[in-house]
């Protein structure tokens, strides 16, 4: 499907680095089918060096020649980018926007009968483990959203929201390897403590996560059949879950979330 199109990202940061790795290991796109713009030279040389993918410093001309274009600018500066793209934009250019809390209506309203579908992805699709939520705009075609959900479903997984609910996964799976890192260094302090080396102590707590992350996938089983499953009467589990629960961690997680979630929406309104 993507046979032979270009590919433009505007914007070469983080999320755009993570997709790049992402579908170019699933070899879902070459390298040659992308073209990069960032405002950064820097981060154009670096991306270059890395990929070898084509890069620009001019928007438009990316725009005017990119079949698929996503736009992986931080929110702040999303107006500014579709003011200037805008005018070369063509009714078959399918736009697909990662920024949080920008709405399908917002983008839609500044390019009239373009496609666009919006995408909420996380930074595993890096390693092929990214989980992405999508919401497809009014002239986004079935068949268009089944080619952006291609691309993301080569670099992990992929669920169709309403776009009401994309706050909530930018809440969730969106900022969710942030909270799940502090989560993987706090354990790793805790190994520390409890006599390992760091590097030991790191593998301990981080495959331990993608353990029971695994688990729950493959079982499907409820998280509280699979902690029962680890819990013996009286035992360690059990002294450890209670100490969590004393001090709030579920809460904690739970607040979190709809903290983000929030601040999506807050972003979105500007
Ligand atoms: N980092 C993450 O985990 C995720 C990020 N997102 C979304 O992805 C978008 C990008 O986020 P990051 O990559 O983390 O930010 P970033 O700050 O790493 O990257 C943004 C890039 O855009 C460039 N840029 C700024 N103004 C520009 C302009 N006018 N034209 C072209 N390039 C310009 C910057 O130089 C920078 O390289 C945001 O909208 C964010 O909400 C979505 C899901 C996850
Ligand atoms: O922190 C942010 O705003 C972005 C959106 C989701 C993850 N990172």
């Amino acid at each position: 499907m993507l046979l032979n199109k270009t590919i433009g990202f505007i914007g070469g940061g983080a999320m755009a680095e993570a997709l790049i790795r992402g579908i170019l290991k699933s070899g879902m796109i070459e390298a040659s089918q992308l073209i990069v713009n960032d405002i950064s030279s820097e981060r154009l040389r670096y991306l270059t060096n890395l990929f070898s993918v084509e890069t620009t410093s001019d928007s438009q001309e990316l725009a005017k020649k990119a079949d698929v274009l996503f736009l992986t600018v931080k929110p702040q500066v999303m107006n500014h980018v579709v003011d200037q793209i805008t005018p070369v934009v063509s009714k078959s250019t399918i736009i697909v926007s990662v920024a949080a809390g920008v709405t399908l209506s917002t983008l839609q309203n500044k390019m009239p009968g373009v496609p666009v579908v919006r995408v909420m992805p996380n930074t595993a699709v890096a390693v092929g483990e990214g989980m992405s939520a999508i919401a497809l705009g009014k002239y986004a075609t079935s068949s268009i959203g089944e080619m952006v959900s291609s691309v993301f479903a080569s670099v992990g997984k992929v669920v169709t929201v309403g776009e009401d609910l994309m706050d909530a996964v930018t809440g969730l799976s969106g900022s969710g390897p942030g909270y799940v890192y502090v989560l993987i260094d706090a354990l790793t302090d805790a190994g520390v403590r409890v006599g390992f080396s760091r590097q030991t102590a790191l593998l301990l707590s981080a495959q331990t996560l993608l353990g029971a992350a695994k688990m729950v996938l493959e079982t499907g089983e409820h998280p509280a059949k699979l902690r029962d499953m680890v819990t013996s009467p009286g035992g360690t589990s059990i002294t450890g879950i209670h100490v969590l629960e004393q001090k709030g961690v579920r809460a904690a997680l739970i607040d979190a979330v709809v903290a983000a979630t929030e601040r999506s929406k807050e972003m979105g309104r500007k």
